[in-house]
């Protein structure tokens, strides 16, 4: 198997490695074995259901081989997962068993699992460390890198949570052989996500090898295209994290398509899935950024063309009216003084930055609904 590396900086605190490649947990295991994790004792593993059926046992089983204490922890696969009781439960169990300071999380599977994994360990003891061993496009193209951690509530998605950078990510390509289809799509929604908001160049890539993409996580047959998506992705993510981890401005960029795409998340109950959603919430970002003379029409096609081409219903589910939708909306973080904010393109790779300095603007009602109206 080739394996191949990637090393990216960040500025704050302790820099971090991203390691892409095939079959990494022997790496992980040689890692920790040189000293990854400093001062730790005991190793839990967060997985989910699916996941854990999967790669679970194997990593114990490498792990306790190589004569760590560790524990696997699994929890039902899903969006519903995610939330401050499997938290709780989570935390009893580890502490039932004895974990302390000592202790670090491997957090194996998703978004999912990295976002609920990186809370936990951010508050655990008042914080431990924690390894994001990713299986998901989706977690390798955004999730896994950037240390947003969270947990949904009824009121909205990710409203609790942190700011807590892993010590390592592991992005294994062959994990995403037993990926879905539908999972893998999700995933290309935050890569054309990432393409519009940074780079034209890999737009135009993306464009050009979407039917390649697609077939790409079968067997890894490309592994080329594979490893290439989930560097560019990562490549991109970073260079906007370090510049502002904390979302002081610039990194509000990274939450293009999700003011209107986070709501609509929610108010379907998590039966669309993440990137679904998000792929919805780009076109109405593009078609508002559109109608207020920031993003050319023609543009505006590429966005929806690119992600129709993806597969993507680009329409919203009967049952959410436009009202539902709106109102969720002031749900979203981003929000300030009482007013909806998007972040907008002003071309594809290119995002507009306001008059105040700000990447987010307040935006009307009015425009919201008839970017919705249109879909
Ligand atoms: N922190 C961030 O910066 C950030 C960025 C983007 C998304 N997110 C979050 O990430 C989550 C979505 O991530 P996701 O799409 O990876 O979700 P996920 O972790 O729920 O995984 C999706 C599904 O695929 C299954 N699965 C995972 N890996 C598999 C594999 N290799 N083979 C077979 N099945 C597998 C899981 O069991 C699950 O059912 C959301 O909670 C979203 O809010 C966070
Ligand atoms: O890393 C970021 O910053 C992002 O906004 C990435 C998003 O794709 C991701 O879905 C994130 O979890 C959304 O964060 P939120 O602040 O809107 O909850
Ligand atoms: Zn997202």
């Amino acid at each position: 198997m080739t394996q191949f590396h990637v090393e990216l900086k960040r500025v704050v605190d302790d820099s971090y490695n991203i390691e892409i490649g095939r079959q990494l947990f022997p790496k992980l295991v040689e890692d920790i074995n040189h000293g990854l994790i400093k001062n730790v004792n005991r190793l839990a593993i967060l997985s989910d259901s699916v996941v854990s059926k999967f790669y679970g046992d194997k990593l114990l089983h490498l792990l306790k081989e190589a004569g760590y204490d560790c524990h696997l922890f699994t929890v039902p696969n899903g969006e519903k997962t995610k939330n401050r009781e499997t938290k709780t439960d989570i935390e009893d169990q580890m502490l039932a068993l004895g974990y302390g300071r000592d202790s670090a999380i491997i957090a194996l599977g998703g978004g999912m699992i990295s976002d609920l994994s990186g809370f936990i360990a951010s508050t655990f003891c008042r914080g431990i460390p924690y390894i994001n061993y990713s299986t998901t496009l989706l977690s390798a193209a955004d999730a896994s890198v950037g240390g947003k951690t969270a947990v949904n509530t009824p009121v909205a998605t990710n409203l609790i949570g942190t700011f807590y950078q892993p010590t390592k990510v592991y992005i294994d390509l062959d994990t995403w052989q037993t990926l879905p289809l539908r999972e893998f799509r999700s995933g290309l929604a935050e890569t054309i996500k990432h393409a519009c908001l940074a780079d034209s160049d890999f737009f135009s890539f993306l464009e050009t090898h979407m039917e390649d993409i697609l077939t790409s996580n079968e067997l890894i047959l490309n592994a080329n295209v594979c490893s290439h998506v989930a560097y560019k992705n990562c490549d991109i993510k970073f260079h906007v994290v370090e510049k502002d981890e904390k979302e002081s401005n610039l990194r509000q960029i990274l939450n293009l398509g999700h003011t209107a795409g986070r709501a609509l998340e929610a108010l379907s109950g998590y039966t669309l899935l993440h990137g679904e959603a998000i792929a919805v919430g780009l076109v109405i970002q593009a078609k508002i950024a559109n109608q207020l003379g920031l993003l050319e029409a023609k543009e505006t096609v590429r966005v929806y063309d690119l992600l129709k081409k993806a597969g993507f219903n680009l329409t919203i589910p009967e049952n959410i009216t436009p009202d539902a939708l709106v109102k969720k909306m002031y749900t979203d973080k981003k929000v300030r003084n009482g007013q909806i904010r998007f972040v907008l393109m002003s071309k594809i790779g290119q995002m507009k930055q306001f008059d105040d300095g700000s990447y987010s603007v307040p935006v009307s009602e009015d425009l919201i609904y008839q970017a919705i109206q249109s879909l």
